[in-house]
Parts: structure tokens; sequence; C-alpha cells
């Protein structure tokens, strides 16, 4: 199968190197021409991941996204959820005929909250038996590095995805297949939320002891969404809450110095207003669309979920942190 990949970020870059590591030939979407000049002469991203240098035998290279679509038989999404539409609307609505195409980003669509295979369901007419996800915590960074880290790649098609996951799989990175498409992607959209509220809390000085009663109460609220998510949503299955995917990408985000959502929190608790903490982030903390987009989704579906909406009222409605977490502590088990 020849893999194309869409993005130019963290993620994105992580992924090319996975694929190019295990010796894929990749089309690789990269918006910056610039960008693109640099990696053919220098080898390697010159904003993201900088360690990481590509045989350039094994990546074409293209500002082109028809071409890109066109050459590959699988399609890997890791632009931003933020972006994702203006990426994507460039295409024909048949550009993605016959394609699997793999999501690797933790968000929604922001305006419309779809999630992003209802998305492309929409826009390209792609069934969700083509659409698979990547989850589960694993940082660029450390892929970078190489240190041992876990993806689920999750589909309908179970076989289909196994092969996706075999493209991946490697020393330093071991894949786990399951069906559960829908939850995962749920599940990653919350803990980015929560993520960023756990990063409120250290920036309020809050210590270890609450951190870990703060996670326990996500996780808490991430299955209740879900539970109550799936009453109406029948194709969203049943999920194992204790894998990866769930609970450690919720650990890993809420604990790790490198997360973007942590790291974007942090600021917040401490004083920083959101453009502020945009502009010195430079990077995308998914958790701040997520909030928004999460909170307009829940009135639908209407779980009780106080973490995610003092995290949504802080950002978007100016409520003081302190203040709103001093009302979570006293609801907190
Ligand atoms: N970084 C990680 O460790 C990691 C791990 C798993 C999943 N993800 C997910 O991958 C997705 C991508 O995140 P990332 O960490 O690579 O982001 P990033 O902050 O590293 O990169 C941002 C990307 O957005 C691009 N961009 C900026 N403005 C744009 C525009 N107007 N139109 C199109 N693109 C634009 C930039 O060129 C860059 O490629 C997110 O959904 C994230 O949750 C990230
Ligand atoms: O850096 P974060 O907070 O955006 O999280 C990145 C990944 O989703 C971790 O699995």
């Amino acid at each position: 199968m020849k893999a194309g990949i869409i993005g130019s970020g963290s993620w994105a870059t992580a992924l090319a190197k996975i694929l190019t590591d295990n010796g894929n030939q990749i089309s690789w979407w990269i918006r910056n021409e610039d960008t693109i000049r640099y990696m053919q002469l220098r080898h390697h991203n010159r904003h993201y991941l900088t360690s990481v240098y590509f045989d350039t035998n094994l990546v074409k290279l293209s500002s082109h996204l028809e071409e890109v679509v066109a050459a590959s038989d699988v399609l890997v999404l890791a632009v931003p959820s933020a972006f994702l539409e203006d990426v994507m609307l460039q295409l024909s609505p048949e550009a993605l005929q016959g394609k699997k195409v793999v999501n690797a980003v933790k968000g929604l669509v922001p305006g419309s909250n779809l999630l992003i295979n209802d998305y492309l369901s929409d826009i390209f007419d792609l069934p969700l038996e083509q659409y698979y996800a990547i989850t589960g915590p694993c940082h660029a960074e450390e892929v970078a590095n190489e240190k041992l880290s876990y993806l689920t790649f999750s589909g309908l098609q179970e076989a289909a995805a196994q092969s996706i996951a075999d493209m991946f799989t490697n020393s330093y990175l071991q894949t786990i297949v399951n069906r559960d498409v829908i939850g995962v992607q749920l599940a990653a959209v919350l803990k980015n939320i929560y993520a960023l509220g756990a990063g409120i809390a250290h920036g309020l000085e809050y210590g270890d002891n609450f951190l870990s009663v703060y996670i326990t109460n996500c996780f808490r609220e991430m299955q209740q969404f879900l539970d109550v998510y799936g009453k109406d949503h029948t194709e969203a299955g049943t999920h194992n809450y204790n894998a990866s995917a769930y609970l450690g990408d919720l650990l890993v985000t809420c604990y790790s110095l490198h997360s973007r959502n942590r790291t974007f929190g942090n600021m917040i608790g401490k004083g920083y207003s959101v453009k502020a903490a945009q502009l010195e982030l430079n990077m995308i903390a998914e958790g701040y669309y997520a909030s928004k987009s999460l909170f307009e989704k829940n009135m639908e579906v209407g779980a009780y979920m106080p973490v995610a909406q003092a995290v949504y009222t802080i950002l978007w409605q100016h409520l003081n942190p302190r203040e709103a977490f001093l009302a979570l502590e006293k609801g907190f088990i």
C-alpha cells in the first residue's frame, strides 16, 4: 500500500519518520514551498522535530494536495483540527474514492463539531468502512528519540486496520488494533480538554495529590460522556476504558512535560491570556478548540461534565481559573 501524509507539524513529521524507518515510500503534503525546499536540501523539517533526518529517496514532497492524494492508497491526516477543513476543501468531492483514510488528528471539526469521520462522510461520501483512527499515548518528541511507544489503530475493517498498523510497527513502535473507531476519537478529544485543565491546576500551584484526584474524576467524566453518547449512537460500540487509548492517553497528556495542552493550560493558570499563551506556545493545543466544540456537542448529549465545562468557561467565557477550580474541588470524589 502506498502511503501519503497530510501535514507538516510535529505529529506528521513523527509519523513520516516511523513509516520511512520501516522502509515505506511516502508522498508527503507540506503546505509551505520553503519548508519543502529546506527539507530537500537539509533532509529534515526546519520547524518540527528538527533532529529527525529523512532518507529523501523514500519521501516525495509536494505542496499539491490532489497530487499527494492521487498517489496514495492510504492517506494519513495529521493537520490540527482548526485547519483541517481549509485543507480538505482544496480537494474535489471524489478525491477520496477508494482510499483508506487514517485520521491522526485528535479533535473535532470546529464550527460543525463533527467527528472527522462524519465530516469526511458529509463532504467526500467516505464510508466508515474506509476510515481508520490512530490514537494512544504518544508524543512526537519521544518518537523522534525512538523511545518505546504504543499506538492504537481502530477501524471497522479489522484486517485492513491490522495491515495499516503493520506499516508502522517496529522496534520502538508497538501497535494495537481494535474496532472502536468512534470511542477512541472521542476519548482523544476529551483527554486534550482534561490535560489543558491539568495544566491550569499546575499553574494555580495545586500539587501531585490533587492532580491524581483530578485525573480520576476526569476519567470518570470521560466514561459518563461516552456512555450517554453511545445510547444515541449505537455505532459508538463498547469501549475498553482501561486500554492505553483511553486511560493511557489521558495520563500522558496530563502528566507529560511534552504535552502542548498541559503547557498551554499551565500558562492560563499562571494568568496568561489565551492570546498570550497561544503566541508563547507556537504550537497547537487542540484542547482549546475541543473545549468549545465539546461544550456545544454536549448540549445535545446532556452528560454531566463539570470539568470539561469549567475548562470551556475559563478559556471562552473568561471565568477566573482560581474560582473555577475552587468550585470543582468540592465535587471531586
Ligand atoms: N504532537 C504530538 O505529539 C501529537 C500526537 C498525537 C496526535 N497529535 C495530533 O496531531 C494533530 C497535529 O498536531 P501537531 O502536534 O502536529 O501540531 P503542531 O503544532 O506541531 O503543528 C501545527 C501544524 O499546523 C500547520 N498550520 C498552521 N497554520 C495552518 C493553516 N492555516 N493551514 C494549514 N496548516 C496550518 C503548521 O504548518 C504545522 O504543520 C493534532 O490533532 C494533534 O492532536 C499530535
Ligand atoms: O501534546 P498534546 O497535549 O497535544 O498531546 C499529544 C498527544 O495526543 C499525546 O498522546
